[in-house]
């Protein structure tokens, strides 16, 4: 039997190294008139549409102008607070408490739960995402019920049961041991099952007691291939909440690393207002850093430097943060990334959003071997963009005098409707 083979023709975007350490254009392979070949989920061959092999049973599909490249990755995201998106006016302690919590707490509910991580993963794949890491609730079935969702469409996704034992409802408090317990179970259950992977997840030090913290510290250091995800520093009334919950801690991050939960493995949203100290311990460990800019600007945390963060050797990765963000969209949350380094007049090139979008959020997750990049050998998990998805779009990039002009149109108003198509392990994804 001869193996199935397809051959994409169309422009293709590939990094050769990263766009924040060297020029754009030594950084990025662009081909106009570039090719794909995929056998076996895997890329093969990505060239000149001229040089690339073609097998005779290969099928030829040929996207004209579109732009081939790698699937987006969303490093930061809340599946149960899908329903809840775009919940006006306030911040961050109150905006938990009014809304996500009522929320969350129905997801106790397995066949809500699972209607809700069907949703999730049609306006993902509907905005070109092809993985994620999610938190889920602190209920076990809410973590299956997103990776059999997951599993179902062969997508590489990640994720882990929230714990909170403290500062949360009563209906969405488990112990320090449940939650041991229960995210042993579950990562035993999912963890390297086919393109899924655990990430043990406290919720953020506010809603953990140190017993629990302790017990998640002792549990990644059982499996410690796998990623701690957690909140940091987003809003100031969050970091004071910390800092008199944990009197001894010298800082936020210390509230994590007293309980063994900073490592290379570390996955820490929003991370806006960091002390000198952490960002230089974080950066010693490698850990990662996730930019959630639509959540940031909606909920009025703060300004992420990302240049700056990026220039001193940090790993950043980015992410829509929904609910707390306002769109399931990479391409409006790239827009917004923009939008917030102007503020911080540091301006990200168009390339350097897409490089977030892809490599960078892989190499917070630790998968910069197998996805977020347009490369032989990677997996071909990929978006076809249609630079032209709109009326406004069309007459801006009709103008472009370069490819950079051509893309950032899209980047900046595109939406799902600029999504032409997603590959999922070299699959087309059927709508
Ligand atoms: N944006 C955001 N921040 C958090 N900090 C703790 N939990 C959350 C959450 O669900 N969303
Ligand atoms: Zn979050």
């Amino acid at each position: 039997m001869t193996e199935k083979t397809d051959i994409l023709l169309g422009q293709t975007l590939s990094f050769r190294s990263d766009p924040f350490c060297n020029p754009v254009d030594d950084a990025v392979q662009i081909e106009r008139q570039g090719a794909v070949l995929i056998r076996d989920g895997l890329v093969v061959e990505v060239g000149p549409a001229d040089t690339i092999t073609r097998p005779d049973h290969a099928k030829v599909t040929d996207y004209g102008e579109h732009l081939i490249m790698a699937g987006f990755i969303d490093a930061h995201v809340h599946y149960p607070q899908t329903a809840i998106i775009a919940s006006w006016g306030m911040r961050l302690i109150d905006w938990l408490n009014s809304y996500t919590f009522p929320e969350e707490a129905r997801l106790a509910d397995p066949a809500y739960a699972g209607k809700i991580a069907k949703r999730y993963f049609d306006l993902a794949l509907a905005n070109g995402t092809t993985t994620s890491l999610s938190y889920a609730t602190i209920h076990p079935t809410s973590v299956d019920t997103y990776f059999e969702e997951a599993h179902l469409r062969g997508l590489r996704a990640l994720a882990g049961k929230t714990c909170m034992d403290r500062n949360a409802p009563d209906n969405l408090r488990d112990t320090a041991q449940s939650a041991y317990d229960d995210s042993k179970a579950l990562l035993e259950k999912w963890h390297g099952k086919d393109r899924l992977g655990y990430a043990i997840t406290p919720r953020f030090s506010p809603t953990s007691t140190q017993d629990q913290l302790t017990a998640l510290g002792a549990l990644w250091a059982e499996h410690p291939d796998c990623l701690m995800q957690t909140h940091i520093s987003e809003q100031h009334e969050e970091i004071a909440w910390v800092s008199e919950l944990f009197p001894d801690a010298r800082d936020y991050l210390d509230t994590y690393e007293q309980h063994g939960l900073l490592g290379e493995r570390s996955v820490f949203g929003h991370a806006i207002h960091l002390t000198e100290r952490e960002q230089a311990r974080i950066k010693e460990v490698g850990a990662g850093l996730v930019h959630c800019p639509t959540s940031n600007t909606f909920i009025g945390s703060g300004l992420f430097e990302t240049a700056r963060h990026k220039l001193s050797g940090q790993n950043v990765g980015l992410a829509t943060d929904t609910g707390g963000g306002s769109s399931f969209s990479m391409l409006r949350t790239m827009a917004s990334a923009y939008e917030v380094s102007q503020l911080v007049r540091q301006p990200l090139h168009p390339a350097q959003l897409l490089w977030l979008a892809t490599c960078g959020s892989a190499q917070t997750l630790h998968l910069a071997d197998k996805i977020g990049n347009l490369s032989k050998g990677m997996e071909a998990d990929l978006v076809v963009l249609d630079l032209a998805s709109t009326p406004a779009i069309a007459q801006r990039s009709e103008r472009a005098e370069d490819i950079w002009e051509a893309i950032f149109p899209t980047i900046m108003m595109g939406d799902d409707r600029a999504i032409c198509d997603v590959w999922i392990a070299g699959n087309l994804h059927q709508t």
